[in-house]
């Protein structure tokens, strides 16, 4: 084999990723790549020198003295973290030098990053992003501002609205929305797993920490979630005991893994959302007032689909389209009549629940326009819902249904029947007893 050039091996270190430079015995300077002095803000033609002439007090002195290899020493330089591996060079039992590579951290993150987003895709991506967000009522488009605004700061997010009004998307919309956008967006629904699993899912363990941990431990969701965003979702619901461990996290931007010893450091923007009112929460004991104050920096609050009806044809045309395009519907009109009938429900399980009702209507429907034939289930569930939310009672929602399908109908009883999915009799008897004969 031919020895290389100098030049040649000068080529191949240059093209390196990280900084590298060595020194020989004499402290002096025999090597430096272009990243090195990028890195280090060296002037050319250094070679030769003594490396104290540009890094005085330099580790390398300590290398060449103790013949110690440190690894992963990070350093502050021009205003840069800098993560240094320094070795020393042996040759026969001797220290003949020692040599230093160095990358920048934000590298090193990103990279990290990169891994984290190839080995794991249970979610660590957001995928909606505010302008996504369908709605322009006046209510929504002052939510999407409001969203974008808080989104260019740092400060934790506190989302309030009634289940299924998009929490979760405007949580993602919010992370994409931000400087984080290129880092992790991570969910988790407090409410969904017990107290010690939680604990885990959040804090992550260190192998032994109990019985069933996994050998190696594990990074909770606080370590996957660095240099991103991390989605409390129904924080209401967290226990009293975490709620103090995720305070502590709050306050000191570490997490002690559980049964662990090290205080690892994150960098994690906090986005909750409750369907509680916490003040409530706070007056029965339920919630730290200490840790409401920590979330409650920025508050979104998103209006019930009730109070914004208006938003509802271009939900429904949104979601037809979406289910269409799963199920090899074609779907192009909707009657007006359903407008009207949706117009009078009150939605207590909001956008969800449209979506469900819609889903169901596409499935259902034979032809390509969506009418009375497609939503006799949903005029029975208008008829049978007694709701909270609804100052009417069953009676009211039932008298209302009934005149809208007669009305739909021109008075025709058999069709209305047939429309609201009952039998004629029972229509007859109904009618009787509110009186609309
Ligand atoms: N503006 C919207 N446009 C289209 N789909 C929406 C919209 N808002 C919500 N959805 C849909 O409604 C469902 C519920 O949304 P999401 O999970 O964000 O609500 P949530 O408020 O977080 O609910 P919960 O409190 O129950 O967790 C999802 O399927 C979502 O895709």
């Amino acid at each position: 084999m031919q020895p290389m050039k100098p030049n040649y091996t000068q080529a191949i270190i240059d093209a390196s990723h990280d900084g590298v430079i060595a020194v020989d015995k004499e402290a002096n300077i025999m090597f430096v790549n272009r990243n090195a002095r990028e890195i280090l803000g060296l002037p050319d033609n250094i070679v030769g020198k003594k490396i104290s002439m540009f890094i005085p007090n330099s580790d390398m002195l300590r290398i060449l003295s103790t013949g110690k290899t440190e690894l992963g020493d990070i350093a502050t330089i021009l205003n840069r973290q800098i993560l240094i591996n320094r070795l020393p060079i042996v040759m026969d039992g001797q220290i003949m030098g020692a040599v230093s590579t160095f990358k920048e951290i934000t590298d090193i993150q990103k990279l990290e990053m990169h891994i984290r987003k190839t080995f794991n895709e249970s979610g660590l991506e957001a995928r909606y992003r505010l302008q996504d967000i369908v709605g322009s009522s006046e209510a929504m488009s002052e939510a999407k501002k409001l969203a974008a605004a808080f989104a260019k700061t740092a400060a934790t997010i506190l989302i309030t609205g009634e289940s299924g009004t998009g929490k979760e998307l405007f949580a993602q919309g919010i992370h994409l929305a931000s400087s984080r956008a290129a880092g992790p967006f991570v969910a988790i629904n407090c409410a969904a797993l017990p107290g010690n699993l939680l604990e885990s899912e959040l804090f992550g363990y260190e192998e032994g920490a109990f019985t069933g941990a996994r050998r190696g431990g594990k990074s909770g969701l606080f370590e996957q979630a660095h240099g991103g965003t991390l989605f409390l979702d129904e924080i209401g619901e967290m226990s009293l005991p975490i709620q103090a461990m995720l305070l502590r996290v709050l306050q000191e931007k570490r997490v002690r893994r559980i049964g662990g010893e090290k205080m690892i450091p994150v960098d994690v923007r906090i986005v909750a959302a409750t369907n509680r009112n916490l003040e409530e929460s706070i007056e029965n004991k339920q919630f730290r007032s200490d840790l409401y104050y920590r979330i409650n920096v920025l508050t979104l609050e998103l209006p019930p689909l009730r109070d914004r009806l208006e938003d509802i044809p271009e939900l429904l045309k949104h979601i037809m389209k979406e289910t269409g395009e799963r199920s090899d519907k074609n779907i192009a009109e909707v009657d007006e009549v359903i407008y009207t009938w949706f117009g009078q429900y009150d939605w207590p399980g909001n956008i969800r629940e449209l979506r469900n009702v819609v889903e169901r209507m596409v499935l259902l429907c034979e032809g390509e326009r969506l009418g009375e034939e497609d939503i006799s289930f949903f005029l029975r569930k208008l008829m049978q819902k007694s709701n909270k939310h609804n100052k009417g009672s069953v009676e009211e929602n039932e008298k209302t249904a009934l005149l809208s399908a007669l009305q739909y109908t021109n008075g025709n009883k058999s069709e209305a029947a047939k429309a609201l999915g009952i039998d004629r009799t029972t229509l007859w008897r109904k009618l009787k007893k509110y009186e609309l004969e």
